[in-house]
């Protein structure tokens, strides 16, 4: 027989089984969940289970539109789908997070072999399951019901999905509300339902992490008790003043907690006991007791993520929402090693380390370099920038040093402080470090070595407390190694390296590019072919590069549609054009120049580089400049 014969047979042996068990005519082997989700599918929903077709899948601008407010979550939930995507993808599974209409908002798929029936089947992301369209099927009937469920091939109510097995569970959010799903997916055909039956476990695991993982991150500056429950343990969340201010869904039932007695700021010694000396760190155990003194059992409980330790009952009340690790978290994105170096930076917490920050121009050093300050308990103090690419040696050394009154000729009469000293109690920002000439960095490391600074000039030192944070887009370890840089100075500046991924590298370039559309572009949406473009382009300028081609656009655009056309994409040449191309860079840059008087910023704005970049460029293609 023809396989689409076949195809066609088992077609209609299905809707003659699905008829049977909606009917409770005959007694098949189909689970009373399945069989009541048919029932619902044919009378309720009115569903054919013979229909073919691909799901909806959502536009851009609605994918937008929908994702957003699950933002926080998606972000929370991101480091525990990576690792069930890491743990499931060789054994063939995709696994997705769906909002609560069942449509896929995150997906990781497996390896190359696996994928292509997902993207054929349009198993990704703005495809909507749910269950009033899709049938019976893993991500609408657990969201249906709000319970796990595995659906093994021909379980699924329309005979298209047959090839498919989903495992689902549900995700619920910080106030035990029903926030989507987790689903992994396979198409093998030598799955077995046992097999299936473990990656469901599996799945269901690593959604209570998530769910932890988004109650502890909506609530990091409150304090949170683990407290133990027969269906999983149960997470409260409380002030300095011992006030209930969140309670998850196992918490809720297993202390009959309801919101209006959350939103009242109820007493925690209401519904938990404990000795909170005993409690120093979250690792500890803790005896835990109820109002009435019987026993709970042992949890654990751990202070807000800002608290060094444990504050007295008139110690002034944090606000429990606001996090000064949010910028830092918004720049790092879903990107996993950003997201690995936030949390890193998170646990070195106020310890002056120097961070060095590494990356192409345009990827954000400088605003990352402001959101480590900003996270940091210098906040309230400056953030000093100075760019080292930018400046002639002489000059660095003023600026950077300072001087006494009259140490130079041409300096200024009542001498200067010099940033370092502007610093003081908050942080120095070096840009292009790499750039730094030699003598310099000598000096540089000796302040770093002594805490003091010695002004040019000056009879005395003056002691200096400040936070460095530096960034280059050269190999200072190769320059180091190679004594074009001071090795250990390189050293010191490098107590913590972050990596800057280039645009292109991003693993969250998608949402890079929509987020930067709806910020330079806010009335206009992007025509499939703009998007397609924006999304292959390889950024050499990154960022930078790409807020200017949408704010761009944002004027161009007609009707509020970013076309193909109103994006201002140079080629980006190969190897082959580099030759030429660094020539007609040269010609552009020369060009410029002479067009601004010689001036470097204007010049700058002009070609929309940087000033740091410029320069750069101007030293790297030996330019003579005026200055
Ligand atoms: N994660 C991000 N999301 C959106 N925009 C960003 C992000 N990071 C940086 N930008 C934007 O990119 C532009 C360049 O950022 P920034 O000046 O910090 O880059 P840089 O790496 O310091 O560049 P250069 O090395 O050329 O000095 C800025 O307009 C900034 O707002």
């Amino acid at each position: 027989m023809e396989t689409s014969a076949m195809a066609s047979l088992s077609a209609s042996n299905h809707v003659a089984r699905v008829l049977s068990v909606a009917n409770h005519v005959a007694d098949v082997d189909a689970s009373s969940r399945i069989a009541n989700s048919w029932r619902r599918c044919l009378i309720s929903h009115k569903l054919d289970p013979a229909r073919q077709g691909p799901p909806q899948t959502l536009t851009e601008a609605e994918i937008r539109h929908v994702a957003e407010p699950m933002e926080e979550t998606i972000r929370l939930a991101t480091p525990e789908l990576d690792d069930l995507a890491g743990v499931l993808r060789d054994a063939g599974y995709c696994v997705n997070l769906a909002d609560v209409n069942a449509t896929m908002l995150f997906s990781r798929l497996p390896g190359e072999a696996d994928a292509k029936m997902f993207l054929d089947w349009k198993i990704y992301t703005g495809s909507n399951f749910a269950e009033t369209f899709e049938g019976t099927n893993g991500l609408g009937t657990a969201l249906a019901e709000q319970k796990p469920i595995l659906v093994h091939r021909d379980e699924h109510f329309r005979a298209q999905w047959h090839m498919f097995s989903c495992a689902v569970a549900p995700l619920f959010d910080q106030a035990g509300r029903l926030a989507g799903a987790i689903n992994i997916t396979s198409c093998r055909e030598d799955l077995e339902r046992a097999a299936h039956q473990l990656a469901l476990a599996v799945t269901m695991e690593a959604t209570r992490r998530m769910e932890g993982a988004i109650f502890r991150g909506h609530f990091r500056n409150a304090w949170i008790a683990t407290v133990p429950g027969d269906g999983g343990s149960g997470l409260l969340a409380y002030d300095d003043d011992r006030r209930i201010v969140g309670a998850c869904r196992s918490a809720r039932a297993l202390l009959g907690l309801t919101d209006g007695m959350i939103a009242s700021g109820i007493d925690l010694s209401r519904y938990v006991k404990f000795d909170h000396h005993a409690a120093r760190s979250a690792d500890d155990v803790v005896e835990l007791r109820r109002a009435d003194g019987s026993p709970l059992g042992e949890g654990h409980v751990a202070p807000p993520l800002r608290a060094k330790s444990f504050t007295g009952p008139h110690a002034p009340r944090r606000d429990a929402t606001i996090d000064r690790f949010d910028d830092l978290h918004r720049l790092a994105g879903r990107d996993p090693g950003l997201m690995r170096s936030v949390k890193r930076l998170r646990s070195i917490g106020d310890r002056n380390l120097p961070v060095l920050l590494h990356g192409e121009t345009g990827v954000g050093k400088d605003v990352f370099a402001r959101a480590i300050h900003a996270a940091s308990n210098r906040a309230r103090n400056h953030y000093v920038a100075l760019n080292c690419a930018a400046m002639p040696e002489s000059l660095i050394d003023a600026e950077l040093f300072g001087y006494e009154a009259g140490a130079f000729t041409g300096a200024r009469r009542e001498g200067s402080k010099g940033l370092i000293v502007q610093a003081d109690g908050g942080t120095l920002f070096l840009d292009e470090i790499g750039d730094m000439p030699i003598a310099l960095q000598t000096r540089l490391l000796r302040v770093l070595e002594n805490r003091e600074v010695w002004p040019l000039g000056a009879l005395k030192p003056v002691p200096v407390d400040i936070r460095l944070i530096s960034a280059t887009h050269r190999d200072l370890g190769r320059m180091a190694e190679e004594g074009a840089f001071r090795a250990d100075l390189y050293f010191r500046l490098r107590g913590m390296e972050v990596k800057l991924p280039s645009l292109r590298e991003r693993a969250d370039r998608d949402d890079i590019i929509r987020q930067i559309a709806r910020e330079e572009a806010p009335n206009c949406r992007l025509s499939d072919e703009a998007w397609a473009l924006l999304s292959a382009y390889p950024y050499p300028g990154n960022m930078r590069q790409l807020r200017h081609v949408l704010r761009l656009a944002g004027c161009t655009a007609e009707n509020g549609v970013v076309t193909d056309a109103d994006l201002d994409l140079p080629l980006f040449g190969g190897r082959a054009a580099e030759p030429d191309l660094a020539a007609a860079e040269r010609a552009t840059i020369v060009e410029a120049l002479r067009k601004h008087g010689g001036r470097v910023t204007e010049a700058a704005r002009a070609l929309k580089l940087s000033r740091a970049t410029l320069y750069r460029k101007i030293k790297h293609l030996k330019i003579e400049t005026a200055q």
